[in-house]
């Protein structure tokens, strides 16, 4: 029995210690509160300037950024960034956010941070950390590092979090911009560390993050381009999103925000809107800034005989205004004339564009000093010369520096331009890359050249040899040729070779199966400045909605791209009007979310493209061979705020059966204005449409000539207050 000393020793114990406990957890809450106001501090400094080019144009990214279209999955849903952090973390749950180069991922990574940091949203969370892979790239492969010393590395001044409750207690959130940069080995079947203080490779830290191992409660947000985005497997990722670039209005919005000049950005932007390829590229926000600085230098210059109307023209241009800066900063000089500031810039751009061909080959975006040399680059040109204009250099952890072209268009540029100077100085080495064992006569070898590269292009799953053809071809061209002289001492007559090449890439485009690559050859037949191709996308989307079209699968993926980026609307949305196979309609499925932007559409008889009809209250998806996830994009266009459509017509489609719970979720979203919804599982004839067969259930109602209506019976529509009302061959859900 414990004598009365010891229990009143023991509470006296046990009250000094909880005021000890007390003390030093207000303690500790005051020195985390303060490192947590430091830290951001520290991220608003990192996140709220913007670099755009070069280190001196310093500007508030509130002062460019322009909203984005970010959807979920392959066009599946709208997403606003600040959505993306109110997702629960379930377990091995992250968000991965793909979107091809230029179009906007660290700049809504940053606009995420900054309003953050200022207090404007995602308050619910204590830390963000940004690591860029590009600077994580920069710690030694085989240094076994703690992911506190991780942070450490980039953030030194959480120091003190070290034996505090902050990585348990703390809401925090990772994010790891540019997966695609990153030279880590990411392998998930490899070893796993659980504790924050445990020592491992980068690529393990990541890796157990990722898998939810390390820090469960943690949010996690990777960007990518689209090509690594697979190297995360699917079950890790709670939430795929996309970032698309720019609609047309959000086009507009950037030219006027990033232009003061009212009349000036008027006059850019019904430039813009006059060029077909360029009004389409400019979705694309790093396009939109070359093309701002290209226009705003020809504008000044009152050279409007001169405005670039296509992708390759515009880099022309913008390679002239770097050499322009170049000389004016270290030369003192005001050289104007095209063909001089190329001549006397040729060397070192030759260079350049070597260095760009190989480490494109390599698939590379940073280089080191050893790079720059094999090309004959040395340093102190570097630092003196052109390469700070089209370099950029990090140091961030002091290890090594890196480089990196300002762009990766700007490296996928000169790539083109040292393949077709080869081309011109019959360097058969260095075309052996294209050629292989082809060894074609001088006539021929142009086009065998093109055809060549079309070839790589397409059979790149990753798409990265894409833009580098859009450019080669582009610089085919003689009109571009005679914009280079100077760098080239002749132009080059070869509209014969233009012609076979604009047939082959048609030839193959009717046979894409790939959306993807529908589009690019698409691109590709505008920067041969044949716009044969888009009068006719043009043509189908304005004629009257009643009229079968007979657009080929490949079309159907360039006409919702082109509808989609346009922000048009279709009023009644029919996808076998534009082509009857079920492949095709699949391939227009995401046309459905254009209803969203009835919202955004102010009615111009100017505007380009030509609007084409006022907003969709009807989509027709009867009989279109649906896939599960062709009922996720329906349902979740009919999420989106406002959407306007009041029927949809989902009948004789029975593999929706599998969508219907997606489907389901669309119904009860309090956006749906839906009046009416046709279903019923009965496909197209019996034999359910090519390659498909009738599932048993469906055959037997087949048989006897009814729909079933067990089916869509165990919808959970009723409890979302939609009941049956007519019979037939398609039930008719109404809205009660
Ligand atoms: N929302 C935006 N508003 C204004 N400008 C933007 C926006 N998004 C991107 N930009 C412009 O485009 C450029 C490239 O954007 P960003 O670096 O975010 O692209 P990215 O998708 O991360 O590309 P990459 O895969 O090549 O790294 C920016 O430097 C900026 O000039």
């Amino acid at each position: 029995m414990p004598t009365s000393y010891d229990s009143q020793h023991i509470s006296d114990f046990r009250q000094k210690s909880q005021q000890f406990l007390c003390v030093r957890f207000v303690l500790e809450h005051d020195v985390l509160q303060k490192i947590l106001e430091s830290h951001k501090d520290d991220m608003k400094a990192k996140t709220g300037h913007v670099f755009e080019g070069k280190k001196e144009n310093k500007i508030h990214l509130s002062k460019v950024y322009t909203e984005l279209f970010i959807t979920e999955g392959d066009i599946t849903d709208v997403y606003d960034e600040h959505e993306v952090l109110k997702m629960d973390r379930k377990e091995g749950n992250i968000v991965l956010t793909k979107g091809i180069a230029g179009i906007g991922k660290t700049f809504s990574v940053h606009k995420l941070i900054l309003d953050w940091a200022e207090g404007k949203a995602n308050q619910h969370v204590d830390c963000v950390f940004l690591l860029p892979f590009r600077e994580m790239n920069l710690i030694k492969d085989d240094k076994e590092i703690s992911l506190h010393e991780l942070l450490l590395e980039f953030y030194p001044d959480l120091k003190e979090v070290e034996n505090t409750k902050f990585y348990e207690e703390y809401k925090l959130v990772f994010i790891f911009d540019g997966l695609d940069e990153s030279r880590l080995e990411v392998d998930f079947d490899w070893k796993l560390v659980k504790c924050v203080n445990a020592r491992s490779s980068v690529d393990v830290l990541f890796t157990s993050l990722v898998r939810g191992k390390l820090l469960p409660s943690a949010l996690i947000w990777v960007t990518s381009r689209p090509a690594a985005a697979n190297l995360i497997p699917s079950e890790y990722v709670g939430l795929f999103t996309e970032v698309r670039g720019f609609t047309d209005q959000q086009k507009e919005d950037y030219f006027r925000k990033r232009i003061i000049d009212e009349a000036q950005a008027s006059r850019i932007i019904s430039h813009i809107r006059t060029s077909r390829s360029l009004y389409i590229m400019c979705h694309i926000p790093i396009f939109c800034w070359i093309t701002a600085s290209v226009l705003q230098d020809i504008l000044v210059k009152n050279d409007e005989q001169d405005i670039p109307s296509t992708l390759t023209e515009m880099y022309i241009h913008f390679l002239l205004i770097q050499m322009k800066m170049k000389n004016q900063k270290y030369e003192k000089k005001q050289e104007r004339d095209r063909t001089k500031l190329l001549s006397s810039n040729k060397g070192m751009i030759l260079k350049l564009a070597k260095l760009a061909f190989e480490q494109l080959k390599e698939e590379n975006v940073m280089f080191y000093e050893t790079d720059l040399k094999a090309c004959g680059i040395d340093e102190s040109e570097e630092s003196t010369g052109l390469c700070t204009e089209i370099f950029k250099e990090d140091s961030v952890l002091h290890e090594r520096k890196v480089y990196y072209f300002i762009h990766l268009s700007v490296q996928e540029f000169l790539a083109a331009l040292h393949v077709f100077l080869c081309y011109l100085k019959l360097d058969m080495d260095e075309l052996k890359f294209f050629l292989e064992n082809s060894r074609p006569n001088k006539k021929e070898l142009l086009y065998v050249l093109l055809r060549k590269a079309i070839d790589k292009a397409k059979e790149s799953d990753r798409g990265h040899f894409d833009l580098f053809l859009r450019f080669l071809l582009g610089i085919s061209l003689q009109s571009n040729q005679k914009l280079l002289i100077g760098l080239l001492n002749e132009t080059l007559e070869n509209k014969n070779c233009i012609n076979k090449t604009i047939q082959y890439i048609k030839q193959l485009q009717n046979n894409d199966k790939c959306p993807d690559k529908s589009i690019n050859h698409f691109f590709c037949i505008l920067e041969l400045q044949d716009r044969t191709l888009y009068k006719q996308i043009m043509k189908y989307l304005k004629s009257e909605s009643g009229q079968p079209k007979a657009v080929s699968n490949s079309n159907c993926s360039v006409l919702v791209y082109v509808l989609l980026m346009s922000g048009e609307v279709l009023d009644d949305f029919d996808p076998k009007m534009f082509n009857n196979t079920y492949a095709g309609c699949r391939r227009l499925v995401p046309a459905v979310r254009c209803c969203r932007k009835a919202l955004y559409v102010e009615s111009n008889e100017n505007s380009f493209p030509p609007k084409i009809l006022t907003s969709c209250h009807l989509a027709r998806f009867s009989d279109c061979g649906l896939t599960e996830q062709c009922c996720e994009t329906v349902a979740s266009a009919l999420q989106l705020e406002d959407c306007p459509m009041s029927e949809l017509d989902l009948s004789h489609n029975y593999s929706i059966e599998a969508g219907v719970k997606a489907l389901s979720a669309g119904l009860k979203s309090p956006h749906c204005h839906l009046e009416t919804l046709r279903s019923a599982s009965v496909p197209r004839g019996a034999s359910g449409g090519p390659g498909t067969s009738v599932p048993p259930h469906l055959r037997c109602h087949l048989r006897r000539g009814c729909p079933d209506f067990s089916l869509w019976e165990d919808l959970p529509l009723r409890s979302t207050g939609w009941g049956v009302d007519v019979c037939g061959l398609s039930n008719t859900w109404i809205k009660s």
